[in-house]
Parts: C-alpha cells; structure tokens; sequence
C-alpha cells in the first residue's frame, strides 16, 4: 500500500504539466520576430480586429479549467490548493485525448459573483470554459451567468459531462437487460450538480419513472426547499410522489445512479431492486457501494474509477466535446451537441461487443473522442452555433450566429 501510495506522490512531485513554446527561439533574429519587436505587428492586428485572437493566439485551443475547490471530487469543500491536482489532471486528459491546451485555474473565493467576474476577466486568452468541481447550487447560477455573458463554450463538466456518460452508459446497458427508457424506474442519490444535469439528461432522453433522493430522503412535491432547484426538481421528476428513505423508494427500480456519497447503498438495498438491476455507483474516489459487494447482486454494474469494468466517467465527454465545440469555434454547447455526444458514445461499442462488463467505451479507445467530435460539430452546425470550420455533409440549412 505504501509503495502504491509512494508512486502516486512520485508521479504528482512537482505538479503533473507544464508549458511548452511549440517552436524553441534559437537566435537573437528569431528573438526578435516572435518577442519584442516583432511581436508588436501582431498585437496591432489583434487590437484592430479582436476576432484575430483565433488565429494569432493560444485562445482557438485552450480551455480554462476552472474551480473553486468547493465540490472536489466527493471529498467535499477542500479548498484551491486542494483542488490542484484534480484540475491538473483534467488539463492533462484534454491534452492527451484531444490535443486540447488546458490551464487549471482554482480560485480563493466561493462568491458566484466574484467567480463569475473573473472568468469574464480572464475569457480573453481561452477558447472555452471548462467549470469543475463547483458545488451545488452555485454552480447553476455562476454557469448560467456566465453563459448569458460569454460567447465562448461554458461547459461545467461535473453537471453535463457527467450527464451524457451516464446517457451513454444507460443506453447500452438498457440494452443488454433488454429494457426500454420509459418503462424503467430510475432512482438518484445525490441531487446536486451531477444528480441534476443527470436526471434532466435521461428525462429528455425518455425516462418516465425517475425519482430523486438527498440526504433528507426523495425529494418530492407539497415540500417548501431551500433550494429552489430541488423545488423545479419536484414537479420534473417523481410522478407518484414517492417520499422517503433511499432503501423506501429503491424498491421495485431497475436502475441506481449514485452521484453522491460513498457506502450509502446497501446489498439489500439491491435485492429489493427489480430483476435485472443495473447500479451506476459513480462517486469518486468511493462508490455508493463497494463494487466487489455489489457484484454478486446486479446484471450491470459501473463505477466511476478505472480500476474496474465500466467507467462511467465525465473524462469519456469532456476532451471530445470540447474538441468538436472548438474545431467549429461554436458559440456554446447546447442540449443537442450534449445528447449527440452521449449517443456517439454509447455508439462505440457495437451490439456484437457489448456485454453486462462492457456497456461503455474505454476511455484509450480513440474512437471516443473522433465520434464525439463528429456527431458535436455536426450538431452545432443543425442548431446554428458553429462558426467556422467545414460544414459537415447534408445539413441543408446551417444558420450562423
Ligand atoms: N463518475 C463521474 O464522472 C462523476 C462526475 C461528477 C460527479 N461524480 C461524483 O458524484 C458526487 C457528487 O458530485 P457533484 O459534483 O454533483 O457534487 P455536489 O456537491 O454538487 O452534489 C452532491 C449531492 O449529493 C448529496 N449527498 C451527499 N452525501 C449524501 C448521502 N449520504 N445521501 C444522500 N445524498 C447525499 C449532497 O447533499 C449533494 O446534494 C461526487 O462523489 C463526485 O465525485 C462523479
Ligand atoms: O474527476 C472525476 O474523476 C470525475 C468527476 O469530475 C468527479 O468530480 O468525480
Ligand atoms: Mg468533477
């Protein structure tokens, strides 16, 4: 165990990346076209005409990934330092999987305006926004925001990344069970910025039967929440107002999705499930249940971790997706790009490979990200947000912003 732990740190000492110039400056000649003075010209061009950023900076390949540090993983409000190396990571996942340049970014303020002021400040210098690991509810107000005042991608990928792997995942794993999205009864724990984007997803994707539990139990109609999201939730999800305890309202489903916390799920919180039960137990770094528990009990079983069959992981939809919106320098990501993204994904695997321990893709499997990129670029040019680049094959009526 400590030799593991031993490798892990090696493999963190001094920060996982670093910033490399594409061509080195070998001379004072060369000095002087990409420095001072030669750099000038081009400042100039850029000042006269801002859109010149595309072409003559970093920004048409470079993300922010930006947090707080108050959602980390499911380790909670860590704080800034804390959240470092998680946004490394992502920075070097876009990097490898996409080519995409990404600069983690953790912020010493909660405040939604505060955050939302400074990503508008830094907005120059990237392509897109990558939000991560922001906790619930700020995280819809500060994405909301900072859509309404950005016309760059903003993308907060614990919310949408997350929702379009779990699409994908159900898709195929309805499949081997042979069932069908609007008979299922789908139960969540953990309705924060994973659970909401999530539900929402598989609503839209023909979901019925979808019921929500927090720690206060199912979240459900004729209650006066806090959280004005949990209302909107109520009156979108639970269609016979279920209320009570996870192991109350479990009883009868066919599928469990866990974006909360770990060990909340019981084996015979499965046993009560309906036959065939498939469990989605997505908290990082530990599950709603040990895996090796729940095994024995359930047709499908996935985790968020890569140390075991099925990762249901957001790293499946964000290099991708943000390959796609960038290469077509969209606007935004929007519903369509996000539900073609989960089905490109699902679609990796085809009806001959797929089985109950492979119902979603590895995330080394290069066709994720060339699919993804494929079906999001053709999506923003049918909902009008893609700027540039070719415009893919019969689309008869792309509209540009
Ligand atoms: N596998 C993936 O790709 C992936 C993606 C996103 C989030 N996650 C995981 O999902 C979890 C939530 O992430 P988030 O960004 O939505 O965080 P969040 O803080 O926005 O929401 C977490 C929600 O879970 C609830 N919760 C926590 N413990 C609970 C319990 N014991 N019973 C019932 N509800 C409980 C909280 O009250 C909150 O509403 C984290 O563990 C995170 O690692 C996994
Ligand atoms: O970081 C991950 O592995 C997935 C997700 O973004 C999470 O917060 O757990
Ligand atoms: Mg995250």
């Amino acid at each position: 165990m400590s030799s593991l732990l031993d490798e892990i740190r090696e493999l963190h000492a001094g920060g996982k990346m670093e910033t490399l110039p594409k061509k080195p400056i070998e001379s004072m000649e060369g000095l002087s076209k990409v420095y001072t003075p030669g750099v000038a010209e081009i400042c100039m061009e850029i000042a006269n005409d801002p859109a010149k950023a595309y072409q003559l900076t970093i920004k048409k390949n470079t993300v922010a990934v930006v947090s707080d540090g108050t959602a980390v993983l499911g380790l909670g409000d860590i704080g800034p330092e804390a959240a470092m190396p998680v946004m490394e990571g992502k920075a070097v996942l876009f990097k490898q999987f996409a080519g995409v340049d990404a600069f983690p970014i953790c912020l010493n303020t909660k405040d939604p305006d505060e955050i939302v002021q400074i990503v508008k400040m830094i907005a120059p210098a990237f392509g897109g926004i990558n939000l991560e690991d922001i906790s619930s509810p700020r995280c819809f107000e500060i994405e909301r925001r900072l859509k309404e005042e950005l016309d760059i991608p903003i993308f907060h990928d614990d919310q949408h990344g997350t929702a379009v792997v779990v699409l994908a995942g159900l898709v195929n794993a309805l499949k081997v069970c042979g069932k069908k999205m609007e008979d299922v009864k789908v139960v969540f724990a953990g309705i924060g910025a994973a659970g909401m984007a999530c539900s929402r997803m598989l609503l839209k994707a023909g979901v019925r039967n979808l019921i929500g539990v927090d720690r206060q139990g199912a979240i459900h109609r004729g209650v006066e929440y806090s959280n004005p999201h949990w209302t909107e939730y109520a009156n979108m999800t639970n269609p016979h107002n279920l209320r009570g305890s996870l192991s109350e309202v479990i009883v009868g489903a066919d599928v469990f999705i866990g974006v909360s916390g770990p060990d909340l799920l019981t084996v015979e919180d499965i046993q009560s499930m309906a036959a065939d039960p498939i469990v989605f137990a997505m908290a990082n770094p530990k599950p709603e249940i040990d895996p090796a528990l729940a095994a024995p009990f359930v047709r499908v079983l996935a985790t968020g971790r890569s140390d075991f069959p099925n990762q249901i992981n957001n790293v499946l939809c964000f290099p991708g997706i943000f390959r796609g919106a960038l290469d077509c320098h969209a606007t935004t990501i929007n519903e369509e790009m996000k539900l073609a993204a989960g089905l490109a994904i699902a679609d990796a695997i085809s009806s001959e490979e797929l089985t109950e321990t492979y119902i979603i893709p590895n995330v080394f499997n290069p066709q994720v990200v060339q699919k993804v990129r494929e079906a999001v670029i053709r999506a923003a040019w049918e909902t009008g947000v893609a700027r540039a680049g070719e415009k893919p094959a019969g689309i008869f009526h792309p509209e540009k912003p």
